[in-house]
């Protein structure tokens, strides 16, 4: 098994750091060598040997309805064909603007950038910008991508790899990033008392997927909203993930409560390279060119990347019952994995929002990334490789989410809970 992905590894670590160009393909907290893909339809995987797995990343994401969605595939191809980038504008990106607004909840204007990283450093240079402030709260176990202030206490592979705040970061930058608890409104509220008038934004993921899959406890993002509106602070939600996934309006949409900048990745792109920041008008007017705050990018609003997007959130706006489908789809997953582990006696416990699941071999209910990090990484280990033998491919890191895409199958569903049964079995064996 693996054969080629092995070879292809040894040869990627001579020219390429580590092997992979993102540390959370690499397979470091699970070890063994990654598995190279060679195509993907729907929910199947096909990798470099030709064996076929059940896939539940969807690169990370962006694959709410499967690979090579015949639709954004040939909308593509067609757009290819006049030319994959002008450095100039097209209608386009005006349409991509006004169905984002359509669907998502007080967004004013928006700004397209070329990934979910970039999309967050742009939006709290504005969000200084305009509140004339240099601090930032971030929760820990959060993660908003590479960008300087973010990588204090980071999730994801940041976390995976036991490097949550990343060497090279200046101690100028960090002492700017202040680092809450999620789901803790004191310690938010602390940070605030404390630096009274130097805040200048909290970012938070309103479903956090980057230290396995933590829903927001009730309370807890209207708790923000208020804070925020008490301290004059920016509020950005980081629908990276939960954008267009959890509710088509997101999590803004799915919880009532709307913040003053989100910033968008993954599904936005469909797949392509793609990110967004927006919100209400009174701040967006401070980026270049309408205001101060400088914010660029030569390959931004590529055609390509729109139009595979819009063509994704097209469907989604169009036919919501998408997402009663993959409500069902993952519930079902839900049922049949928390019965699978109960038949085996492993302690257990699963989160679910819309299509993203985390499962954490714990018997502590998992709120925040102390909890989360009680999880038994040893039997996640031997329960990924022993799925990933039995053709099923999970996120290689108990601190990442799984993302459903509507192209799996009942049949699907049903074989993947048949081998995780198997792969418990195999798995309590080898510990
Ligand atoms: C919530 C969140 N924000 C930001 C990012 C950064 O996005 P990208 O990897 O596209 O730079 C990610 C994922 O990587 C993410 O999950
Ligand atoms: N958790 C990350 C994004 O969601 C994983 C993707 C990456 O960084 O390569």
């Amino acid at each position: 098994m693996l054969e080629t992905s092995k070879e292809l590894f040894e040869r990627a670590k001579q020219s390429i750091p580590g092997g992979v160009n993102s540390p959370a393909r690499a397979f470091n907290s699970v070890g063994g060598s990654p598995v190279f893909m060679e195509k993907a339809e729907g929910s199947i995987l096909t990798d470099v040997d030709g064996k076929e797995y059940i896939d539940y990343v969807g690169s990370w994401g962006p694959m709410i309805l499967g690979h090579a969605y015949e639709p954004v595939i040939e909308a593509v191809q067609e757009t290819a064909a006049k030319s994959t980038s002008f450095g100039a504008p097209t209608e386009l990106e005006v349409k991509m603007a006004e169905l984002v607004k359509r669907m998502v909840p007080g967004v004013d204007k928006i700004r397209m950038v070329n990934s979910g990283t970039e999309a967050c450093m742009s939006a709290i240079r504005v969000a200084r910008g305009y509140t004339g402030r240099d601090k930032v709260i971030k929760f820990q176990g959060n993660y908003h991508g590479h960008g300087d202030s973010f990588l204090i206490n980071a999730g994801s592979g940041a976390l995976t790899l036991g490097t949550p705040s990343s060497p090279g970061v200046t101690e100028g930058t960090a002492n700017d990033t202040l680092t809450a608890d999620y789901n803790d409104l004191n310690s938010v509220k602390q940070l605030l008392n404390e630096f009274e008038d130097e805040v200048a934004a909290i970012i938070v993921e309103p479903v956090a997927g980057n230290m396995g899959c933590i829903p927001p406890q009730k309370g807890f993002l209207s708790g923000l909203r208020e804070l925020c509106n008490g301290h004059d602070v920016v509020l950005i939600f980081d629908e990276v993930m939960t954008g267009f996934r959890v509710a088509q309006g997101g999590a803004q949409q799915r919880y009532g409560v709307t913040a003053d900048l989100v910033t968008y990745g993954k599904i936005i792109g469909a797949g392509l390279p793609v990110g967004a920041f927006g919100g209400k008008e009174e701040i967006m007017q401070v980026v270049s060119p309408d205001g101060p705050v400088y914010q660029a990018g030569t390959l931004s609003g590529n055609p390509l990347a729109m139009i595979a997007g819009y063509t994704l959130l097209s469907e989604l706006h169009e036919n919501p019952v998408h997402y009663d489908e993959l409500e069902e789809k993952t519930t079902y997953l839900y049922t049949g994995l928390s019965e699978v582990f109960t038949d085996y006696d492993v302690p257990v416990h699963l989160n679910r929002v819309g299509s993203m699941l985390g499962f954490f071999f714990t018997e502590e209910e998992v709120v925040n990334f102390e909890t989360a990090n009680t999880t038994d990484q040893e039997l996640f280990k031997a329960f990924f490789h022993a799925m990933l033998k039995n053709g099923i491919y999970l996120p290689p890191s108990p601190f990442e989410s799984l993302f459903l895409a509507n192209s799996l199958t009942k049949e699907m569903l049903d074989q993947t809970l048949d081998a995780a049964g198997a792969s418990i079995e195999q798995a309590l064996n080898k510990i």
